[in-house]
């Protein structure tokens, strides 16, 4: 069958790749091109702990924010439960959320999606003296560094393109394309001009620890620890504006310090690796649809990007949300019958 409409993505991370299999496996009469400077393992994602669970956002409606929780856990939690888990880098996690206070909202908007999510009792929190107040429940840890090269051949199966390219502009792509789908993340402020998204630098260590099986994360979102397949993420820093990619030792120290005292047998553990990322952030991700004159022509633009710490969690539900979009712009760019 001929392909008549040409897509491009823009964006090899978590984003990218999961718009990217949406739309190839959605519509197979469209030619899809995945286009990005940086691929795994060199993308913000790559790094990225995975855990999913999400703070909320502003002012995107909460219905949204929970469709994009659901589709992106039931998804990946079918990936975690069939033959698939290792290739693809995805696990179920269990453990705790714990609070120095007790948070003005103690069942987040997706405790109803995790599995088992109930408080925890007095007896748990013991363990743990300078907190009041604790969460326990079952998640999913998307790893990917494991995920994106999964996905990647996922897209390619299903007749996709790959092209490493910086796109200075869009201009660039609008002889070649027919609709642009930009999941380019940090990048977006350069490529689109969007002057509200900034980086929130994050730092992070890998530890040997394999004696730890449960995540603990402090909530105000300073202090983390998630086992993951093949070893422990501990974090974690979050400096707003800050476009370092250098780690800094008294980052690392601070991370030993504070994971030590949440889990003290880490002052054991071995670190195999150190990284820092910055997140996309912006007030809320943009996940809309405009049509821009390019080259004196409308050519309709989806945007995917703005996740800042959260977006292998809503990876997924971003990306089929997107897909609508994409099916809205082919939808308008038919020939309309003469009356
Ligand atoms: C320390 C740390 C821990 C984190 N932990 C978690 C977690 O536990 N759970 C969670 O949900 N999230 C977590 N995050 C957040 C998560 O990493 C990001 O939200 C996510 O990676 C964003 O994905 P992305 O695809 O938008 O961006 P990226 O992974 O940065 O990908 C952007 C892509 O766009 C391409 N690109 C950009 N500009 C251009 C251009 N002009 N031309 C061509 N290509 C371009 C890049 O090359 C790249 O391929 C963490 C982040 C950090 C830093
Ligand atoms: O905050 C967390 O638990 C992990 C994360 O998403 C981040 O560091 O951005």
């Amino acid at each position: 069958m001929m392909k008549s409409v040409r897509v491009v993505v823009v964006g090899a991370g978590v984003i990218g790749f999961s718009t990217a299999v949406c739309i190839v496996e959605a519509l197979p009469f469209c030619s899809v091109t995945l286009m990005a400077d940086k691929f795994s393992p060199n993308t913000t994602s790559d790094g990225a702990a995975g855990i999913l669970f999400a703070a909320q956002f502003p002012d995107i409606p909460l219905q949204r924010q929970k469709h994009w929780f659901k589709d992106s856990f039931d998804h990946l939690l079918a990936i975690a439960q069939s033959q698939c888990a290792p290739e693809a880098g995805v696990m179920l996690s269990s453990g705790w959320q714990i609070f120095k206070e007790v948070p003005a909202v103690k069942k987040p908007f997706w405790s109803e999606f995790v599995i088992g999510f109930r408080l925890m009792t007095d007896v748990e929190l013991k363990r743990f003296p300078d907190h009041k107040f604790g969460q326990a429940f079952t998640t999913l840890k998307c790893e990917c560094s494991t995920y994106l090269p999964w996905l990647e051949k996922r897209f390619r199966k299903a007749g996709g393109q790959v092209e490493q390219r910086k796109v200075n502009n869009l201009q660039e792509l609008s002889n070649s394309f027919d609709i642009i789908v930009n999941c380019s993340g940090l990048g977006s402020k350069a490529l689109v001009g969007d002057t509200q998204v900034y980086p929130v630098r994050g730092q992070v260590l890998k530890v040997e620890a394999p004696w730890v099986q449960h995540f603990i994360r402090d909530g105000d979102g300073t202090t983390y620890i998630y086992p993951g397949i093949r070893s422990v993420t501990i974090g974690g820093t979050r400096q707003e504006g800050d476009w370092r990619l250098q780690v800094d030792d008294r980052d690392t120290k601070g991370i030993l310090e504070r994971c030590s005292r949440l889990e003290p047998s880490l002052n054991k553990a071995k670190i195999l690796s150190e990284w820092v990322g910055l997140r996309p952030s912006r007030k809320n991700p943009r996940v809309e649809r405009e049509v821009v004159e390019l080259q004196g022509r409308p050519v309709p633009v989806v945007h995917n990007y703005g996740h800042g710490g959260w977006g292998v969690t809503l990876a997924w539900g971003t990306a089929l949300d997107t897909l609508g979009l994409v099916k809205q712009s082919l939808h308008e760019m038919a020939p309309q019958p003469k009356l």
